[in-house]
């Protein structure tokens, strides 16, 4: 199977795993790049059973929108029974390193607000150690050389990712050469960082199911 048809797969599982529980009350939080994108293709034929969605970007907004959903403002809505996105690589643990569409911190927040966090994922993605994928750090346009110098003390090589800016008009610092032994610790000590909006460690708050598209079929898991 193509990588593409993985992500077919795992968009259709999740479908079916949120479906039974939607009524017309509920409001999705909807994630951002390729493997959301086929979830929120799938999710126009049942637009009439829920009332509409969060979207972690105004990429994904547009496209929920281009599909007759409603797309809600984040402060407008109560509760966000579940949050289906993508991840650049996953763990044993549904740790994740997100941020590969820049669309890190929405997409945290999002996911912070909803019950259950569901991750759709080709097998490509799934990793024994976080951070071969380049680990993302959204920071603020003035402090981008001063987080720049913190993150190689902590040992990464920063790239600053020219030519992006962000849905909240900040860039991106993408860390090389950063294997993650401890993602949680990590993630709070980056935080900690002056003028870092978001990393793209999704640790504390991982996913609650992990959907992995493999050879054999969609695996579902929980954390580790
Ligand atoms: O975090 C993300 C965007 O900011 C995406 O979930 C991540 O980059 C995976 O994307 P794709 O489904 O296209 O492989």
């Amino acid at each position: 199977m193509t990588q593409d048809e993985l992500k077919d797969a795992v968009a259709a599982a999740a479908i079916d795993e949120i479906a039974p529980f939607l009524d017309r009350d509920t409001v999705l939080g909807i994630g951002t790049g390729s493997t959301a994108n086929r979830f929120i293709d799938r999710l126009a034929a049942l637009r009439d059973d829920f009332q509409g969605a969060v979207a972690s970007s105004e990429a994904s907004a547009e496209r929920l929108r281009g599909h007759g959903i409603e797309v809600f403002e984040l402060n407008s809505v109560g509760s966000v029974p579940f949050y289906i996105d993508g991840a650049d690589e996953v763990n044993a643990h549904l740790h994740m390193i997100k941020g590969g569409g820049a669309a890190l911190t929405r997409e945290k927040i999002v996911a912070a607000c909803a019950e259950k966090f569901i991750c759709i994922a080709d097998a490509s993605k799934r990793v024994e150690r976080l951070g071969d994928f380049p680990l993302p750090v959204e920071v603020i346009p003035m402090a981008r050389s001063y987080v720049a110098r913190e993150l190689v003390k902590l040992g990464a090589d920063p790239v600053y990712r020219e030519g992006v800016v962000t849905d909240n008009g900040n860039q991106i610092i993408d860390c090389f050469e950063f294997m993650i032994d401890d993602p949680v610790a990590m993630e709070a000590r980056l935080d900690a960082i002056v003028g870092v909006v978001t990393n793209g460690l999704f640790a504390a708050r991982g996913a609650d199911v992990l959907l992995l598209g493999t050879e054999s079929g969609v695996e579902r898991h929980t954390p580790a």
